[in-house]
């Protein structure tokens, strides 16, 4: 099975955070990118989210021939996808509403473009169940801001080939992400299996009144955030054990596994908690508009960035490494 890999069109289905994420990086990359959304004002939000990245992805480095103008926003599905190299869905995480899309989508497709899904953690199998030519179908699951951070979860569904998780991951790669291939079709992949858990503590320590939601956020961004940007848990908490290493560290840490410093279910989403969460955070944000928090994040990313890349090269290391 042969699939296209050197792409010049990428088409990007749903602009919202997600989609918008997509075109300013395979803009920033010199593609032509055709543009679906079916919102009103879609085409104007998209492009003023462009906009807003595109200091960031000059800083970065921009392709040749990159371009914010040759983006092209267009009325149908199939308008989209017909001459596209590539296709990425953004829309919502909804399992019926991504069905029907992918049902759209592929039939109108090249049979021999790659389809990629944005979803964060629905399953390939049920969702591309009607799609025409399954095989180059693939979950590309980003982070948030896309066109920054390099992560990609590629998932393949039960009738995904091989060769489409290869066709993925090289174009993937050649729009500067670093591709992970989650080999198991499980819920929320690996990252957000992660994220989630991180994410369902935090809220039951706001909703228990232990602490506030900015609280919770310098507990992460002065400590383990900090040294999560070059070196995961695993590593970590090798280190952690000392020159005995992870089996001291189990034998010491184990346990309290199951004292359980943790809760595993969600809690209540109740009106109070939303309440407490969403005050916080505005309280977090200040006078700052989402746009300005925006740009300080991206300008921050790319110091953060730019500071691993030089100290993995230090030390004989490559990026990806
Ligand atoms: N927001 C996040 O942090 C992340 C989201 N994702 C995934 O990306 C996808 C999109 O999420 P967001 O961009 O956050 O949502 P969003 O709500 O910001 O954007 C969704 C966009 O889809 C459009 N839309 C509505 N119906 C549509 C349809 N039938 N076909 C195509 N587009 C349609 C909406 O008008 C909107 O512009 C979801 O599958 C989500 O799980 C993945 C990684 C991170
Ligand atoms: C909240 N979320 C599940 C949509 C987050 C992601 O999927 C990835 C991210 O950017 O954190």
């Amino acid at each position: 099975m042969s699939f296209i890999t050197e792409i010049k069109t990428f088409a990007a289905l749903g602009s919202g955070v997600i989609g918008s994420g997509w075109v300013a990086r395979a803009l920033a990359h010199g593609l032509d990118v055709i543009a679906w959304d079916p919102a009103p004002g879609a085409e104007q939000a998209l492009r003023k989210r462009i906009a807003n990245a595109w200091p960031a992805l000059e800083k970065q480095g921009l392709a040749p021939g990159a371009a914010q103008d040759r983006l092209r926003f267009v009325a149908t599905i199939e308008e989209c996808v017909r001459d596209a190299d590539f296709i990425q869905e953004s829309a919502p995480e909804r399992l019926d509403l991504k069905l029907d899309l992918h049902a759209k989508i592929s039939a109108a497709a090249k049979p021999n473009a790659i389809i990629g899904s944005s979803t964060s953690g629905l399953l390939p199998s049920e969702f591309y169940e009607s799609a025409t030519h399954p095989e180059r179908c693939v979950v590309g699951h980003p982070f948030n801001p896309v066109y920054l951070l390099p992560l990609v979860e590629i998932v393949g569904g039960q009738n995904t080939a091989p060769e489409a998780i290869e066709a993925a991951k090289t174009i993937y790669t050649a729009l500067g992400m670093r591709p992970l291939h989650v080999r198991k079709e499980v819920p929320g992949f690996i990252a957000d299996r992660l994220l989630e858990a991180l994410w369902r503590e935090a809220l039951h320590l706001v909703n228990d009144g232990v602490a506030s939601t900015g609280e919770i956020d310098d507990a992460i961004r002065f400590g383990a955030g900090l040294r999560w940007s070059f070196m995961g848990t695993f590593l970590t908490y090798t280190l952690a054990g000392g020159d005995a290493g992870m089996r001291h560290f189990m034998a010491q840490f184990g346990p309290a596994l199951k004292l359980p410093w943790t809760y595993l279910p969600a809690p209540e989403l109740t009106d109070k908690l939303i309440d407490d969460v969403v005050e916080g955070t505005a309280e977090q944000l200040g006078e700052r508009s989402i746009a300005a928090l925006e740009r300080y994040r991206d300008d921050t990313l790319l110091a953060v960035l730019d500071a691993v890349k030089n100290s993995k090269a230090r030390h004989g290391m490559a990026f990806g490494d």
